[in-house]
């Protein structure tokens, strides 16, 4: 008998030439593509990419002005009951009820999206073992920090038959400890309950574990691979020097200028290739203090495929808005 042909993956979120404009701005310019099942995938852009215009467009919130949306092969905008029914989302903006406490916004959620009695029971006790929450399940939500906060989000957006989680920003404003945290549930959660994850971030470091990652900016897409691919079909090594004066930065400027990418205080970047650095050395040697070799990474494909390092957009307008403080290692809104 000849050996069964094997069944390709289905995509759990389908998107063909997906166009958005509000007024004057095209936010949305064609955007097509596909997350498969059980995937973590990640879609990678700077503020204003379109990162949430398309995810409210998942979630039937917004109508798009062309293209199609399928979520499990359900049209959005034509069937956006079903389609939502299988979507666990989690907003930028928080949206629980700070009022009652955590199970009691579980059940609510329960509630809201039918899951009978039992199951929802169940599911609730399951979701806040995953998210470690369950020492805290009688609490009023506003004693939360906003790191468990966003950890109770996740736990609701479970609650009922969402095999596809959508995540808008689930880390922004969190400290790097917590922000670890997070990824790690999501990992576990696609490990453990064969969920698919899409998530959309502008911490280019958050993706390197992800299973595909989508580069959007200015509301296309530029690129979408795996982060090993993407590095070795966009990457570049970059060298990062400290002039020792300031003619010295001036003469390696005005040198390589095709070269620079970018300026930090003392510190020029400069795209490098194997023959790059012994030639820079042997001219410019004795005229820097410091050359740090970077290897190509998810960061030069971006610069790559930008013009611009996404790095030094990172500190965006959103964050800057949140006034941190401290509670329990994890900061608050
Ligand atoms: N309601 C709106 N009215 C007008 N313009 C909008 C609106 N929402 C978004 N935009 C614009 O559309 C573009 C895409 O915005 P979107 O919020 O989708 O990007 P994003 O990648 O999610 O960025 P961010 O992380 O800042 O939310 C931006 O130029 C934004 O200013």
């Amino acid at each position: 008998m000849p050996d069964a042909i094997p069944v390709p993956p289905a995509d759990a979120i389908h998107l063909d030439a997906i166009s958005k404009r509000y007024g004057r701005t095209l936010a949305l310019d064609g955007v097509s593509f596909a997350v498969r099942e059980q995937e973590l995938f990640a879609l990678l852009g700077p503020n204003g990419a379109g990162k949430t215009t398309l995810l409210h467009i998942l979630s039937s919130i917004l109508r798009p002005d062309s293209g199609t949306a399928l979520i499990d092969g359900i049209d959005v905008a034509k069937n956006p009951r079903a389609a939502r029914q299988r979507l666990g989302i989690v907003f930028q903006e928080p949206s629980l009820d700070d009022r009652l406490t955590v199970r009691e916004n579980l059940e609510l959620h329960g509630l809201v999206f039918g899951v009978p009695r039992k199951l929802r029971r169940q599911r609730i006790e399951e979701m806040l073992a995953l998210v470690e929450l369950s020492d805290w399940a009688a609490k009023p939500v506003r004693t939360l920090s906003s790191g468990m906060k966003r950890r109770l989000e996740i736990a609701r957006a479970l609650i009922h038959d969402s095999g596809i989680l959508l995540l808008d920003e689930p880390t922004v404003g969190l400290d790097a400890q917590t922000r670890d945290r997070i990824w790690a549930y999501l990992r576990r959660l696609r490990a453990e309950r064969d969920i698919t994850v899409l998530v959309t971030t502008h911490y280019i470091e958050e993706v390197e574990s992800c299973d595909r990652v989508c580069i959007i900016d200015g509301g296309k897409v530029l690129a979408l691979d795996t982060p090993e691919a993407l590095k070795q079909a966009h990457g570049q090594a970059l060298v990062r020097v400290t002039p020792l004066t300031e003619a010295d930065s001036a003469a390696i400027s005005a040198q390589y200028a095709d070269r620079l990418t970018g300026r930090q205080g003392a510190e020029l970047t400069l795209v490098s290739d194997d023959a790059f650095i012994a030639a820079f050395l042997a001219e410019f040697g004795t005229r820097i203090s410091a050359l740090k070799v970077e290897v190509p990474s998810l960061e030069t494909v971006f610069l790559s495929l930008t013009g611009r390092e996404l790095r030094d957009q990172a500190a965006g307008a959103r964050e800057q808005t949140f006034a941190f403080g401290k509670r329990g290692g994890e900061h608050t809104r």
